[in-house]
């Protein structure tokens, strides 16, 4: 049995009622899966756990970011073990293979008919930020906002995987279509990858724009490297995970942070690596570390009651651990931001950003909307 092409990959996946796309961000590890061999729709994690041991095929979903009620099948949380899985990179099927492949079906592109943002989200945040000024107990919370979109058709999916892989090349990819909805995501964060023994996840906090100028971008990111808010920023989430993580991992941290860059921002980035003390399942360690001061803040308790409090809508998917966990163990998850949901002709696109004290509520508005530019950029070609 020959291994299928990346278009008749693409073009089951547009036709396909359950489908699932992962890349990690190197793409060493690229899956497609296709058809439900089984499934768990909750955002209980250890029920996910029990139910993942006993899949003998590759498992893809998400749990959602918090606890808030989700009428949506896929952000309320849901994993499932399709019925045949592609690895891409390795040649690998897993399942019963797919005997006849669909033609790519011409959709033509969608167009953006209607965008409704949340303009009041800035004013709310200036708030956050004078009661985080009036009380320094209160370090960082990372703030989100959505913008809906009504499109002029439905999304070409073999289009839409085809401008992930050129627009956002660096970042992992994951697509999950399940239920009529369908949710994309190319982040730059790892949350957690176990290989073995080997443990691996990454502070990424702390954000400046790009520049189409060399120079001018390099000027930036030496800006960013140097900014306090935005080292302290980071510092947290570094910190964090190290608390988090004592006794579990033994943890190799560089001593500062150096400069992720992806098409539209860079980051502050500390990769984080170790071995694991004892046979920790992954969906523990996925528990333990989420949410970090990445996506929720510090302290965890008022931010994650503040993220309610202010954000319009619950973020289900975003912002929350996604990713794969093959039969023996192994796996990585990825935190589920510069994301967006797609329903039919609508989409619902989500970005956040870490408020501190110091912040500049109009400056951050701006950092969340060049934040939803990738998912912008998919839609519109
Ligand atoms: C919450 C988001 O970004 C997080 C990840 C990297 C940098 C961030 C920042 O600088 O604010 C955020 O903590 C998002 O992209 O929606």
């Amino acid at each position: 049995m020959s291994f299928p092409t990346k278009e008749q990959l693409y073009a089951q996946f547009s036709q396909a009622d359950d489908a699932v796309y992962f890349a990690s961000a190197d793409k060493q590890h690229i899956y497609f899966g296709f058809g439900v061999s089984a499934e768990i729709n909750t955002g209980d994690a250890g029920a996910i756990k029990e139910w993942m041991a006993q899949q003998d095929q590759p498992v893809f979903g998400g749990l959602p970011f918090d606890e808030q009620p989700q009428a949506s099948p896929i952000m309320a949380g849901y994993f499932f073990a399709p019925c045949v899985v592609y690895e891409v990179t390795a040649g690998a099927i897993f399942g019963t293979p797919i005997t006849t492949w669909p033609q790519i079906k011409q959709q033509g592109q969608a167009t953006i008919t209607k965008q409704v943002d949340d303009i009041k989200w800035p004013e709310r945040i200036k708030n956050v930020i004078k009661t985080m000024q009036t009380d320094t107990n209160k370090q960082k919370v990372v703030l989100g906002r959505q913008r809906q979109l009504k499109l002029t058709s439905t999304v070409d999916q073999v289009q839409l995987l085809i401008d992930l892989n050129t627009q956002q090349p660096n970042s992992y990819h994951f697509v999950l279509k399940h239920g009529g909805e369908i949710f994309v995501s190319a982040t730059p964060e790892r949350l957690v990858k176990v290989d073995g023994q080997a443990f691996a996840t990454a502070g990424v906090a702390g954000t400046t724009r790009r520049s189409i100028n060399a120079d001018e971008d390099e000027q930036l990111a030496m800006a960013l490297l140097h900014d306090d808010k935005n080292l302290l920023e980071h510092a947290y989430v570094v910190n964090t995970i190290k608390e988090r993580l004592a006794g579990l991992v033994a943890l190799t941290v560089p001593n500062a942070p150096s400069i992720m860059k992806n098409p539209q921002v860079q980051h502050l980035y500390t990769p984080i690596t170790g071995h694991l003390n004892t046979n920790t399942n992954i969906l523990d360690l996925v528990t333990q570390l989420h949410p970090t001061p990445a996506l929720g803040g510090k302290p965890l308790a008022w931010a994650m009651a503040t993220i309610k409090d202010i954000e319009l809508e619950p973020r289900g998917l975003f912002a929350a651990p996604i990713g794969v966990v093959l039969p023996n163990g192994d796996g990585e998850f990825i935190v589920g931001i510069r994301a967006m949901l797609i329903k039919q002709q609508t989409a619902q696109l989500f970005a956040g950003a870490g408020i501190l004290a110091d912040s500049d509520a109009a400056q951050e508005f701006a950092e969340t909307g060049l934040k939803m530019t990738p998912m912008m950029n998919l839609l519109k070609g």
